[in-house]
């Protein structure tokens, strides 16, 4: 069976021990077998089938994801799972849903800003799924301009209550995940008013739904903002629109570790960054980081796989056609793709400990490195989910017109990921946010503070910051270049900790090897596509960019006997690919074949609408070719 061969022969040519690769790419042996036991226990439930989503229709879609919800739910109590292994049957499930933003948001939110008492007192709810929360930040009229937002919770000393009000049009919520139709509680971003005066914005836990039947409460309106982008994909999701007319909640429902308001009105400040009332955001684009691997690494795994099966042309002695794997231009737009995936796995690790360090740090009141969490935690955060949506669009090209089936999974991964692009932070406003951290650090660098990190990257931010870098009033002036120079810093920032990767103990015969020839695949690759400006800033010369060209094309043909390895290495079930192009068996044709069928446009040999709109058209063509 050709792919099945094909696939077989290119595992064949492996140079590098793929099961120690499995456990790098996992993140720890025990990372692998919880993920790899979780992975086949979602693939071989009948519930979790996914391939009907795109025929669906959205209330029949929804209402599926809801039965999908509430079967994980009922196999996590049921099989003890444990809270990694509820979190990997939740991502392997791979279905947008509210459950998302329950954990993922919502209980993070109450443990990073809420008191002692208020965890105490919400967070047993919420781990019990007693209530189903979601994160109401964004609204119609502003979404990047938190301190914009409208949404009004206003102090009354009388009752000891706060009056939840959206006072405005613009001030209505609009897109919170899981608001639409299924969140009971939100954490909801209002302007804290106290006796007139505005404190800006707060965090507010607000009952949104009856918990006996499901309706809005008194003074809500809510419901979902409509179709997305694509057919399925994001469509399993009820972002939602949320209303409230003077809605009254108890005092101790606003979020106070950053702030109090007493029973008498006033507001007192701890001891702590007022920026932790964004500290949920950091969470998330930490988290958005580690998932822009996998969607890349899924879109890589399909592509790579289907070059090794597809041969187009250049016909061999053997009168077999020449794999389009093979082909130079395949590689040099595959391989930088594959080793991209690898970059953000090991930079979203890294991010993981600079988050969980700063949390640390935060406990014993050493708020030193919140800004540089927040600033790599937004650019990073930014730059691989750019590069994700890019990488994942150029997948469904390097897989022809059968990239574009649905069967190839690819148009779907697409449609998904790309608002990862806007949500948490517009990546373009969170650049902006990298680039002032930039210049605070630059204008710091006088103080002896030596940057560290490669040292051609390195020159190519520091040119890059000298070149743009002015006296910034605000925001607004923040020049496009400097959100150049800090793209370049986020860069520079993955090529060292995918060095610094290289640099830990790594087993396995050929592993280290392998992704030495990756990383400098990265490296050589970002070096290439931004050659004008490590030429611009002196950084390299015209004949050492030569150079590096040559050593990235003598890089792939190093990589080409290890590609399929290296992809199988991500341990993707077929179920979670859900690709009839990246099969693990590569039985590629048949199956595109076999699913063609299953539409149901087929279900009739003559369309529906044939005799009401073709057939008299045919007849009256009949009659005049008669006359
Ligand atoms: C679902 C989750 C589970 C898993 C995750 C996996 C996948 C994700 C899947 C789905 C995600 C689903 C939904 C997404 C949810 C959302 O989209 S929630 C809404 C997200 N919204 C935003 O990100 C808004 C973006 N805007 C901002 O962050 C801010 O408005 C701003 C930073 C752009 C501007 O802030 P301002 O206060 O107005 O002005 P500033 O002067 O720039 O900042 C003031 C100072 O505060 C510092 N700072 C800003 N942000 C942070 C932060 N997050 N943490 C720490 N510090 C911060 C800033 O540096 C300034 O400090 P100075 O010292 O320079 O004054
Ligand atoms: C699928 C999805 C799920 C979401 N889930 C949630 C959720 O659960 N909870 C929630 O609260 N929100 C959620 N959001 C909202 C999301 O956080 C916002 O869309 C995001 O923060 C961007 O804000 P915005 O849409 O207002 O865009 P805007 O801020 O209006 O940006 C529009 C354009 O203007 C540009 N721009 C804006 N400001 C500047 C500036 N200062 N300088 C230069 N350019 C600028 C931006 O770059 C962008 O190109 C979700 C959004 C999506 C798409």
């Amino acid at each position: 069976m050709a792919g099945f061969d094909d696939l077989a022969s290119e595992r064949s040519k492996a140079q590098f021990d793929v099961e120690e690769m499995k456990v790098i790419w996992a993140g720890s042996r025990h990372t692998l077998e919880v993920s790899d036991r979780i992975s086949r226990l979602v693939a071989n439930d009948p519930v979790f089938r996914k391939d009907t989503r795109t025929m669906l229709s959205r209330k029949d879609l929804f209402k599926n994801t809801l039965r999908k919800a509430a079967h994980a739910w009922k196999r996590i109590i049921e099989l003890r799972l444990s809270e990694e292994e509820a979190a990997e049957l939740r991502f392997y499930v791979d279905e947008p849903a509210f459950m998302d933003l329950h954990w993922g948001m919502f209980i993070p939110t109450i443990k990073g800003q809420g008191t002692e008492e208020q965890q105490q007192k919400w967070l047993p709810l919420a781990y019990k799924m007693k209530i189903i929360g979601c994160y109401a930040q964004t609204e119609l009229g502003h979404g990047s301009n938190v301190q914009g937002l409208e949404t009004t919770a206003t102090f009354d000393p009388q009752t000891d209550e706060f009056i939840i009000h959206s006072p405005t049009l613009t001030s209505s919520k609009w897109w919170p995940g899981g608001l639409g139709k299924v969140s009971t509680h939100a954490v909801v971003y209002g302007r804290l008013i106290i006796d007139s005066k505005d404190y800006g914005v707060n965090g507010f836990i607000v009952q949104l739904r009856s918990l006996d039947d499901h309706l809005p409460l008194p003074g809500i309106t809510i419901g979902d903002i409509g179709m997305k982008f694509g057919s399925g994909a994001y469509n399993t999701m009820d972002n939602g629109v949320l209303r409230f007319d003077h809605v009254r909640i108890p005092r101790d429902q606003m979020l106070m570790r950053v702030s109090q308001v007493t029973r008498e009105g006033k507001l007192v400040q701890s001891n702590v960054p007022w920026q932790l009332v964004y500290g949920t955001m950091v969470y998330v684009r930490q988290k958005i980081v580690s998932d822009a691997s996998c969607a890349l690494s899924r879109a890589v795994c399909i592509a790579t796989r289907y070059s090794a099966v597809r041969r187009q042309f250049g016909l061999q002695s053997n009168g077999i056609e020449t794999q389009v794997i093979d082909y130079k231009t395949q590689q040099s737009r595959l391989f930088p793709l594959l080793a991209s995936a690898y970059a953000f796995r090991f930079v979203g690790e890294w991010l993981k400990w600079l988050y969980m360090d700063v949390n640390q740090r935060l406990q014993a009141s050493d708020f030193s490195t919140l800004p540089e969490a927040h600033a790599c935690t937004a650019g990073l955060k930014s730059l691989t989910t750019s590069a994700t949506a890019d990488g994942i669009e150029e997948c469904r090209k390097l897989c022809g017109g059968h990239g574009y089936l649905c069967s190839s999974g690819l148009p779907e991964l697409f449609a998904v990921y790309i608002p990862a692009c806007t949500y948490e932070g517009d990546n373009i406003v969170l650049l902006l946010q990298v680039a002032r951290f930039l210049i605070k650090t630059v204008s710091q660098l006088g103080s002896g503070k030596e940057p560290v990190g490669t040292t051609v990257y390195m020159g190519r931010v520091e040119q890059l910051m000298q070149c743009h870098c002015a006296v910034q009033k605000g925001f607004l002036e923040l020049s496009a270049d400097l959100v150049q120079a800090a793209v370049a810093h986020c860069q520079l920032i993955v090529v060292s900790k995918f060095i610094e990767k290289l640099q830990q103990d790594i087993p396995g015969k050929g592993v280290k090897g392998q992704l030495e020839a990756l990383c400098n695949i990265y490296a050589l690759f970002i070096l290439h596509k931004h050659l004008g400006d490590f030429l611009s800033t002196g950084c390299i010369t015209p004949k050492q960019a030569s150079l590096a060209n040559a050593q990235l094309r003598s890089l792939y043909s190093q990589v080409r006997p290890n590609a399929i390895a290296l992809v199988d290495a991500f341990n993707y079930t077929d179920h979670y690919l859900s690709s009839v192009l990246g099969r693990y068996d590569g039985n590629v044709y048949p199956k595109l074949y076999e699913e063609a069928w299953k539409d149901p446009l087929n279900d009739s040999v003559v369309p529906d609408g044939y005799q009401e709109y073709i057939q008299p058209i045919l007849k009256q063509q009949l009659r005049n070719a008669r006359l």
